[in-house]
């Protein structure tokens, strides 16, 4: 830990940096799945959001801007003055952010699962009081069976549990002060700003941010592409693995892609 944000590094000490963001109630683990193949190429850096995981939880609410300050912060900390970012949800939002408030320190951006306006933000209102009042273990069932479609929970017990067993260990001021920041976000106007070469990935079973999310913001950002993959729901990354590893590795170094 340094600063605020708790972090893991994996992949070699002078390779490319490549910070992944994860997703609300969850931590830098949920890209485990991508892990091994991006750490051959790029010194993966997976933070946890502020009230996350090992990071520092101040008493919320937060706001994107306090939460993507704190990534540049890390970045100083760590001495790294430009990154390739890949952020899902939660972690996408944040990386709009620092696409459009720092462009000088991102070089490559992925956007996967996410959404530059999630309403209704008295929803998120609702679920940050129900959490605060300690009732995160009660919803965390409904909250789960957004990130999984019906058929891959039937198959993969064991990773539900184990992603549900994340979110219920979030602490409640940290998962509350992000749905603040979520109810309080509209990042819609900085996505015209945003320089970096962009791929957004939606997931056509995702009920959370749905795939119309991820085609309204690669059609604000001036050098987007979108990617619509099948079979997933909110958690693209875990129930189709391979496909997201390849669209990543693809879109970091499109050079070395093999189409
Ligand atoms: O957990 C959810 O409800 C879906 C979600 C929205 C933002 C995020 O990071 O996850």
């Amino acid at each position: 830990m340094t600063g605020a944000l708790h972090y893991t590094v994996d992949g070699p000490p002078d390779a490319p940096v490549l910070l992944l963001g994860s997703s609300l109630g969850t931590t830098g683990a949920m890209w485990q799945p991508q892990v091994a193949a991006l750490a051959e190429r790029y010194r993966v850096v997976r933070y946890d959001h502020l009230g996350h995981g090992g990071s520092a939880t101040p008493a919320g609410p937060y706001t994107i801007d306090l939460l993507g300050r704190k990534v540049l912060r890390l970045l100083d900390d760590l001495s790294v003055t430009r990154v390739h970012y890949a952020g899902l949800s939660l972690g996408g939002m944040v990386g709009m952010w620092l696409a459009a408030h720092a462009p000088e320190r991102i070089d490559r951006l992925a956007l996967l699962c996410t959404s530059a306006l999630l309403g209704p933000a008295d929803g998120w209102r609702a679920r940050a009081a129900a959490v605060r009042a300690g009732r995160l273990d009660s919803i965390a069932d409904a909250i789960v069976e957004r990130w999984f479609t019906p058929a891959f929970a039937a198959t993969h017990p064991d990773a539900v549990a184990a992603y549900r067993n994340m979110l219920v260990s979030t602490p409640a001021a940290g998962y509350a002060g992000c749905c603040a920041a979520i109810a309080a976000m509209d990042l819609r106007p900085d996505l015209a700003a945003i320089r970096a070469p962009t791929l957004v990935v939606g997931a056509a079973d995702d009920p959370a941010t749905p795939p119309e999310h991820a085609a309204a913001i690669a059609e604000r950002i001036p050098s987007a592409r979108l990617v619509v993959l099948d079979g997933a729901a909110h958690l693209a990354n875990v129930e189709q693995p391979e496909a997201v590893t390849r669209l990543l590795v693809d879109h970091l170094d499109p050079e070395g892609a093999v189409r």
